[in-house]
């Protein structure tokens, strides 16, 4: 029986994909992943080895082939589409390496999109955005458009919007990809702390060790399977 604050809860998961050449890539193969509130997991793993497809079936953009996938108590494999549409929407925020801001849309804009889509009425969406505007320190770029943002500040807006519907999960592929050290220091905090203060949990994939390493748990993708992160031993060897 899972506790009450299981957010996601992945068992023997699989995922193949039919290749051009008519080959099966299977890229998932046996993935255990539980996740409750408050936890934060980095997967890390080589280019190729399938973090981005995990954190899409996580995304529930595309489902696992085989295994048990719950999310929230619903059992996702036996769900619909149209549930599946309706707890990413509610429940699920995300945000991208490109950030995938709407360009002709302002901060606060973008932000109210977001509410739009988990399905916040125009007057409290407009409120929710202001406040979530506000705790990632961009009050005062609010009527700023993308292309007037730097790159920091184009995440924050992003994080601002992945955040605003109070989702329990939050998805994260490559967040401080984009960003130079300093900038993706202060991103990555910025994150683990909004994530933290709502009680939801974060997965997110990263390259980088030093993002990884502020996560409270690594994970590592290889041969199709998750295994715990060994630390580094001291010294080397
Ligand atoms: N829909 C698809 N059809 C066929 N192959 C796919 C599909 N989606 C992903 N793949 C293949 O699965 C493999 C893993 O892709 P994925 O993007 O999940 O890896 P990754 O670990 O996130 O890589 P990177 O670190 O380079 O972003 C790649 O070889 C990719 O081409």
């Amino acid at each position: 029986m899972p506790a009450d604050d299981v957010v996601v809860e992945v068992e023997g998961a699989s995922k193949s994909f039919r290749l051009p050449s008519g080959e099966h890539l299977r890229l998932l193969n046996g993935v255990d992943l539980t996740v409750t509130a408050g936890d934060s997991v980095a997967i890390q793993g080589r280019s190729g080895s399938g973090k981005s497809t995990l954190l899409r079936a996580l995304g529930l953009f595309i489902p696992f082939d085989e295994g048990r996938h719950h999310m929230l108590g619903v059992d996702i494999r036996a769900a619909g589409d149209r549930r599946c549409s309706k707890l990413r929407a509610r429940s699920i925020g995300f945000v991208f390496q490109d950030f995938r801001l709407l360009p002709n849309l302002t901060a606060q804009q973008n932000v109210e999109y977001g509410c739009l889509l988990a399905g916040l009425g125009p007057r409290e969406g407009a409120r929710a955005a202001r406040e979530a505007l506000e705790r990632v320190g961009l009050t005062d770029r609010a009527r700023s458009r993308p292309a007037q943002l730097s790159g920091g500040e184009q995440q924050r807006v992003s994080i601002a919007r992945a955040l605003v519907k109070r989702p329990d999960l939050v998805l994260a592929d490559e967040p401080t990809g984009s960003l130079d050290g300093e900038t993706a220091d202060v991103v990555i905090e910025l994150l683990l702390a909004s994530v933290a203060d709502l009680g939801a949990a974060l997965v997110l994939v990263t390259h980088d060790d030093a993002v990884a390493g502020r996560c409270g748990r690594r994970v590592r993708l290889g041969g199709g399977t998750l295994h715990d992160d060994e630390p580094a031993a001291a010294g080397g060897g």
